[in-house]
């Protein structure tokens, strides 16, 4: 198998393939194709793929936006993909599987497939990357996932945001960082790939936890508390599966977590809430229109922390409410114990979060850059 292209040999114009028309994968064709990319952004229902050739719009997913004039779109995967040198992937999680397989006889041997999922795969547990891995032959140097503080409608408006990508070849991180980069949207690189996919898994549950105490009426101290507290059970989680402390305090993790658990426009914290107001989870997955993707992560992390021996009492918390063996009131972040002794405030420097002493060198270290004027995001590069 050839290697990837060196981000050097990445020109403007170069053919990118979008699978995936809802709203994270046609703003994210549309940041493609205004960073200059070739962009053809397949979407399922021919009608949909119609009305963004025409008329440069997808009013289901993203109302009142204009999309660039460049962009161009199918319903045929074998129109979207020809002579695709990156592939970004933009389905629910669950179908991704059953999109590569349909993709695959189109895809060319060397093009990089890229994730923009944020899931994990019910009954395999694995994460997108690795489903990537399984599906396609291609090594995993031509693998990337992106992640990061990006609730879609506010980048489709051109708001400034950062991200990152992470694949283990940086060279690849580099290429798709180097296409997926304009104006409104700045791509770090990493090589965590673990740390980058987990952290987008991982904060939407903590967000679906957030969305349920604001339904129930609960104020900000309890929302600050499971956010902090959130961050230790990702990190716990993501260290313990491989990934780099560093990766959970950067955009992929905090950044994310501050902006989904903040915004209304986050489906997982919007689904959390109406929970939260007393509706079950079959009626809140019928009002939902677009994808939840913390409803189908919640049993595959779960089986993972056990794997592991993470303890995760949030997003256990999630999941009794999800199963209606929880009431939304009794939600809290007080972390469930057998024990009445008081415990340690067990943070981010603890021992289990192995090297949690990092991120509080990492913290410093970043607000040093910043009052001295550097870029740096903790573990993400420029
Ligand atoms: N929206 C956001 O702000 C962000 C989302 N993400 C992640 O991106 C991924 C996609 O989410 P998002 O675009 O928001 O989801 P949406 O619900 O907005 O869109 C889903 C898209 O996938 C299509 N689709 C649904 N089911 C299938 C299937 N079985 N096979 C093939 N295509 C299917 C839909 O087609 P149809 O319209 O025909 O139903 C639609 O084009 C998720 O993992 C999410 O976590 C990541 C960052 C930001
Ligand atoms: O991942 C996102 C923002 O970074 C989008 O979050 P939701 O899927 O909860 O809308």
């Amino acid at each position: 198998m050839a290697k990837p292209p060196k981000p050097s040999t990445v020109k403007r114009g170069t053919r990118v393939a979008v699978l995936g028309a809802g709203s994270w994968g046609t703003t994210f064709a549309k940041i493609l194709a205004d960073g200059g990319a070739d962009v053809m952004i397949w979407a399922r229902r021919p009608e949909l793929a119609r009305e963004i050739q025409e008329a440069k719009r997808n009013s289901d997913y993203l109302p009142g936006i204009n999309l660039p004039v460049s962009l161009r779109a199918t319903s045929r995967l074998d129109l979207a993909l020809a002579g695709a040198e990156q592939v970004f992937l933009a389905v629910p999680s669950q179908s991704l599987r059953e999109t590569l397989a349909a993709a695959r006889p189109h895809l060319g041997a060397n093009a990089i497939v890229v994730s923009l999922m944020k899931g994990v795969e019910k009954g395999t547990d694995l994460r997108m990357s690795e489903v990537i891995g399984e599906a396609l032959p291609i090594p995993a140097e031509q693998i990337a996932v992106v992640s990061g503080p990006n609730l879609a409608l506010e980048i489709a408006k051109e708001q400034p945001t950062a991200a990152v990508v992470s694949s283990t070849s940086l060279e690849t991180a580099q290429a798709v960082a180097k296409l997926a980069s304009t104006g409104y949207f700045r791509t770090f690189v990493n090589t965590d790939v673990i740390g980058t996919e987990f952290g987008g898994v991982l904060k939407n549950l903590i967000a679906v936890a957030i969305g349920i105490v604001d339904g129930v009426g609960y104020g900000e101290n309890t929302k600050a508390s499971i956010i902090t507290r959130g961050l230790v059970e990702m990190t716990d989680f993501a260290v313990a599966h491989g990934a780099q402390v560093e990766t959970l305090s950067g955009l992929a993790g905090l950044g994310d977590l501050i902006a989904t658990c903040q915004s209304p426009l986050s489906r997982n914290n919007t689904a959390g809430r109406l929970l939260g107001q007393g509706l079950s989870m079959a009626d809140v997955t019928k009002q939902m229109k677009q994808t939840t993707e913390g409803f189908a992560s919640v049993g595959p992390v779960l089986e993972l922390a056990k794997a592991k021996g993470v303890d995760m009492p949030i997003v256990e918390q999630v999941r009794q409410v999800l199963a209606g063996t929880l009431k939304p009131a009794d939600i809290a972040p007080h972390l469930t114990t057998d024990s009445d002794e008081p415990q340690g405030e067990r943070n981010l420097d603890d021992a289990q979060a192995q090297g949690g002493a990092a991120v509080w060198r990492s913290v410093k270290r970043a607000f040093h850059q910043l009052r001295n004027g550097g870029g740096s995001s903790l573990g993400d590069r420029p």
